[in-house]
This record gives C-alpha cells, sequence and structure tokens, in this order.
C-alpha cells in the first residue's frame, strides 16, 4: 500500500536548510494498521504531508497503492488524494457554518442522486453513533463528537488508506479510547489501511504494529543531538 524509499525533506529555517526526514527504506503492506509515535518536531506530521501529497519531496520515491507521486502533477496528486486516501487533519477542520451532516457531504466526490447522498450519510451517522446530530454544527457538538464527524468525512468515499494526525490529540482519555477503538473497528469493517501519527501511548499500544518514526527516520532532533554531541546550539543534525 505505501512504499518510500531514499525520502528527503528538509526546510529553510532560519537563512539555513534543516533536515527533517531522511527515510532509507519503510513500508506498510495493504490492511495494516499501524501507530507512528515520536517526539514533537521529529517530522511525523511532515511525513503524512508526504504521503497524502500535500508536500513534495526534495528526493526519494514514495508510492501509494501503486501510484508513485512524483510521476504526478499537482492537480494530479489533488485528485489522487480525492479518490485514494482519507485524512484526518489535527483539530479537526470542520467548516464551522456547515452542519454535520453539510460537512461529511462536501467532502462527497462523486455523483450520486440526492436521496442515496441522505442515506448514505445517514448510515454513516448511524455507525459512530451520530444519528440523532446530523443538523448540528461543530460548535454544538463535544470535541469527540467533531472528531467522529471528521472521520466519517475522511471515509465517505471508501479511500483504500486512512492518514490520521493526532486524531486524540485535544480529548479526554475516555473520549480518545472511543475514537481509537472507532478507527481501528473501521479500518477492519472496511478494509483500509490506517496509519495513525499520535503521542498517546495509550492509543498507540492498542495498534497491531506501533513504531517510533526514529525506527525509521535517519535524522535526530535538536535535544537529542545536543545530548550526545553536547551541542548548544539549537540546531538539528544528521547522524
Ligand atoms: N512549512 C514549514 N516550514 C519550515 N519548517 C517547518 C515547516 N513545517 C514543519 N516545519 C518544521 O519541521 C519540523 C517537523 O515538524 P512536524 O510538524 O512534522 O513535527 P511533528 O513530529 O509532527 O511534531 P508534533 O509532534 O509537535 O506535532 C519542525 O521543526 C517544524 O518547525
Amino acid at each position: 500500500m505505501l512504499q518510500v524509499q531514499a525520502l528527503k525533506k528538509q526546510f529553510r529555517m532560519d537563512g539555513r536548510e534543516v533536515p527533517i526526514l531522511d527515510i532509507p527504506e519503510w513500508r506498510i503492506e495493504k490492511g495494516e494498521n499501524v501507530a507512528i509515535t515520536g517526539p514533537s518536531g521529529s517530522g511525523k506530521s511532515t511525513l503524512l504531508h508526504l504521503i497524502s501529497g500535500i508536500l513534495r519531496a526534495d528526493s526519494g520515491r514514495i508510492s501509494v497503492n501503486g501510484q508513485p507521486l512524483h510521476e504526478l502533477s499537482e492537480a494530479g496528486r489533488d485528485a489522487f488524494r480525492a479518490a485514494t486516501i482519507g485524512y484526518v487533519l489535527q483539530d479537526f477542520h470542520l467548516i464551522p457554518s456547515l452542519t454535520a451532516r453539510q460537512n461529511v457531504e462536501m467532502a462527497m466526490t462523486f455523483r450520486k442522486p440526492p436521496k442515496e447522498k441522505k442515506a448514505l450519510i445517514d448510515s454513516w451517522l448511524e455507525r459512530v453513533g451520530l444519528q440523532d446530530r446530523g443538523q448540528f454544527l461543530p460548535s454544538q457538538l463535544s470535541r469527540g463528537q467533531q472528531q467522529r464527524v471528521a472521520i466519517i468525512r475522511a471515509l465517505v468515499n471508501e479511500p483504500p488508506l486512512l492518514l490520521a494526525d493526532e486524531p486524540t490529540g485535544s480529548l479526554d482519555w475516555e473520549t480518545a479510547d472511543g475514537i481509537a477503538e472507532l478507527l481501528l473497528e473501521l479500518s477492519v469493517s472496511q478494509g483500509h489501511t490506517l496509519l495513525v501519527v499520535t503521542h498517546d501511548l495509550n492509543m498507540a499500544s492498542r495498534f497491531p504494529k506501533c513504531l517510533n518514526i526514529q525506527d525509521v527516520n535517519r535524522v535526530r532532533r535538536a535535544s537529542a543531538a545536543m545530548q550526545t554531541t553536547g551541542r548548544t546550539t539549537r540546531e538539528e543534525v544528521l547522524l
């Protein structure tokens, strides 16, 4: 499902290029559920942005579902993402002026008669326990409910790959547990591959496969580098 080879990404900070990711080789098989943990600033969100094609790698290859992303134009990557990848971003990103139902409907890329669309959204809302909340605005929903809307919005087109960035980030532990369970349950029932970035070790431990980004990324953060090299300046180094 996902293949990464010789991937490098750096950002310009304070007038110089700082390496963030250097991943020689990494893959995720179809249907796997994988959690990635790692220190703040270690490049986890950047990695998801690269896999989704929102960001471009400086060099190397990323293939999703057999499609090398570097072969696509920006418009091609957008179309590929819409068809292939569901992305649950940090902090939900629901549109505040639209109801829960409208937020989901907006993401539906395929043409279907309104009746079928309505039935499909109804069934998704019911699956996540929000059947009586479809007409509510995000501000009228709890944070856990908003996250569930964000998850079904990402899944309504049945993408083969679901990416989620800190899906339990600002939730209390009980709600977070429910979201983790929902993500894993949906992955089994829908058959998609699931890749989650999280600081929540409780959530990560529920995943069949859990890795620290530093298991695959050769770039080490400043704090780790300073401990091992005695540097006092705040800079990232490639070990
Ligand atoms: N567009 C950008 N321009 C410059 N630097 C960036 C940009 N995006 C991210 N960075 C830097 O890249 C590093 C990795 O950021 P990233 O958000 O991927 O980390 P993270 O592991 O997801 O962190 P956290 O766990 O805190 O969310 C950080 O030092 C960040 O400041």
